[in-house]
Order: C-alpha cells, then sequence, then structure tokens
C-alpha cells in the first residue's frame, strides 16, 4: 500500500487492495473486514464510505488504516481491532478475555423473546438467567427488548464480567442486569429462580477445536469455546443443575452446534424434569438453539 504518485489511495482504491489482501491472508470477509477498518480510520459509519469513494483520507487516517490491515492480515479479529461488536442492534465492547458475538446467537435472543412474550408473569418482573455471559451481550438485549425483566448475567471469568458490565452501563442497562462470579449456578443465591435460563455455553470439542482458525484460537479465550472431548462438559451440567433453579413451566433455552443435536437430544430423553423439547434452526436450516420447558409439578 505505497503512496504511488500517479494514483492517488482514494478510499475505493484503499478498499479494493485491502480486499485482495485479506482474500490472499484467507479472510471468509475481505470487503467487509476492509470497510469496517477503513470507517474505523476514518472514525464514520461503514454506509459513509459509499459516498467517499473518491476522497482520499488524510495521511493520519491511512497511517492508522494501514497499521490495523496490518495486524489484521497476521489474524487478529477485526472487533478486536476497532474494540467493539455488533449485536442485535446495539454495539457491545470486546477484548481479548470475551468471545466475540456471534450473529448465530441472535437466535437464541430471539427464542427467548418469544417465551417471554408467551409466558404469564404477573405482578413481579420476569427473572432471567444468562449462564456464561462473556461480553453480556444476550442478558443485555434480553434486558433491552424485554420490558420490567430482571437478567442475572453470570460468568466464572472475572475479566468478561467487567466487560459485561461496562456494556451494561454504557447501554443504560445496569439497572436491569446483576452481574455474578460463579461457575454455573455455585455462587447465586440458592433461593433465586427463574422464568427463563438462557446460555451459550462453550461446546466445541477438544478436536474441533484444533481445526478453528488462527483468527480463532489465537486471540479468543479458549475457556469460552472449548467443553471437553466430545464438547458436552458444560451443556451436560446445565441439564443437571438447571432445571432446580428453574420456576415450573420456565424455559431452559441454549445455542448448540449442529453437530451435537444428536446428543444434546439423547440428553434430553434421559432427563425426567424437562419436557417440550424444540430446536430453533439457524438461515442455513442447522439445528442452533435447543429449548427445553421445566415440566409442571402441579397434581393433575
Ligand atoms: C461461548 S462464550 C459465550 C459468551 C456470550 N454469552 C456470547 O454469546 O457471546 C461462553 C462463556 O461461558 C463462560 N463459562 C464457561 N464455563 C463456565 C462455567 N462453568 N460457569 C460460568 N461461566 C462459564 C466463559 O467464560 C464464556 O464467557
Amino acid at each position: 500500500m505505497t503512496q504511488s504518485n500517479e494514483e492517488p489511495w482514494t478510499v475505493l482504491r484503499l478498499l479494493e487492495w485491502t480486499t485482495g489482501f485479506f482474500k490472499q491472508r484467507g479472510s471468509e470477509s475481505p470487503r467487509l473486514d476492509a470497510e469496517i477498518l477503513l470507517a474505523h480510520a476514518r472514525d464514520c459509519a461503514r454506509i459513509e464510505l459509499y459516498t467517499a469513494f473518491a476522497e482520499v483520507p488524510s495521511e493520519e487516517q491511512r497511517v492508522a488504516f494501514r497499521e490495523m490491515v496490518r495486524r489484521r492480515g497476521e489474524g487478529t479479529p477485526v472487533a478486536q481491532l476497532v474494540g467493539y461488536r455488533e449485536f442485535y442492534s446495539l454495539r457491545f465492547r470486546v477484548d481479548e478475555n470475551v468471545l466475540i458475538p456471534r450473529p448465530e446467537t441472535e437466535h437464541l435472543v430471539v427464542e427467548a423473546i418469544d417465551c417471554a412474550k408467551a409466558m404469564k408473569v404477573r405482578d413481579r418482573p420476569i427473572r432471567i438467567a444468562d449462564v456464561g455471559t462473556g461480553s453480556g451481550a444476550i442478558a443485555i438485549s434480553l434486558a433491552k427488548h424485554i420490558k420490567d425483566a430482571q437478567l442475572t448475567a453470570i460468568d466464572q471469568s472475572e475479566a468478561a464480567l467487567k466487560i459485561a458490565t461496562w456494556n451494561a452501563e454504557h447501554l443504560g442497562l445496569a439497572d436491569s442486569v446483576a452481574f455474578v462470579h460463579s461457575d454455573l449456578f455455585e455462587s447465586v443465591e440458592k433461593h433465586e429462580t427463574f422464568d427463563i435460563i438462557c446460555s451459550n455455553p462453550p461446546y466445541v470439542s477438544e478436536s474441533e477445536y484444533d481445526e478453528l482458525s488462527v483468527t480463532v484460537r489465537e486471540y479468543e479465550p479458549r475457556e469460552a469455546l472449548v467443553a471437553g472431548i466430545d464438547g458436552m462438559d458444560v451443556i451436560k451440567r446445565l441439564l443437571e443443575t438447571a432445571p432446580e433453579r428453574l420456576e415450573s413451566g420456565g424455559r431452559l433455552i441454549i445455542e448448540i452446534s449442529p453437530m451435537i443435536a444428536e446428543l444434546c437430544e439423547e440428553l434430553f430423553d434421559a432427563t425426567t424434569c424437562l419436557d417440550d423439547l424444540r430446536f430453533v434452526k439457524d438461515l442455513a436450516g442447522h439445528r442452533r438453539v435447543i429449548s427445553m420447558r421445566k415440566a409442571s409439578t402441579d397434581a393433575p
């Protein structure tokens, strides 16, 4: 990306060159990566690049852009370079201590909102737990979109909880979300129960982890992703511990990988206190979210 005397480095030329470079480096979204980084360097919205193709960014902007392009080429995720990721139309701060929220997880948020709307909770706020909150993406999105919801956001990583707390404060939702440092429900008050428990837990197997890209393996926390040899360690513990924390008729909603959908179904079949199993599919038609109900304990 050296300056040629004849042709100026316009926005369009920078985008085209960088897209080609990222493509060579194996990015799955080279043009998008280039646009987000250039918009960040110019301190403008991505859409504004389209009306500025002929403009030549300042030397300072080009230096900042060049440095981010270099680091992206080495594998650093775009979200860590700009410091945030959009999720469910909100902007979440991220760093190397949290998983970068993925678009697939929005299916879980939609399912939780639908379940909350269908519930007839009266005279008190609806209570929802987000187990393994990371950046707080799920808990904070639910607090934003479900009226009068009280969220409990749990994580075993203190560094993640700091980021999640910052996100809740900066998105104006700190009053609706309580953050708890805990291994699943261990440090959550014994009497506390929930109408909905949702979780995007670690579910990658040890062998799948070795196949992930450098951008994931070297830049995102391993403990946010890996869950034993079959990817089921945390999900198994969730199915053991979550039902006693659910109100009768409450829902347990877990993001899964399509690869473990059958194992999850077998686990559900062996769990007597849960019924009404539903799978939510992603845009590719794969089973992405498992949603179950705590069986009613009312006498017939
Ligand atoms: C896949 S990340 C999900 C982060 C965020 N909820 C999202 O969807 O972007 C899993 C999170 O669970 C946390 N975690 C893993 N095991 C846990 C456990 N036993 N108890 C509490 N949190 C756990 C990790 O620290 C990580 O933040």
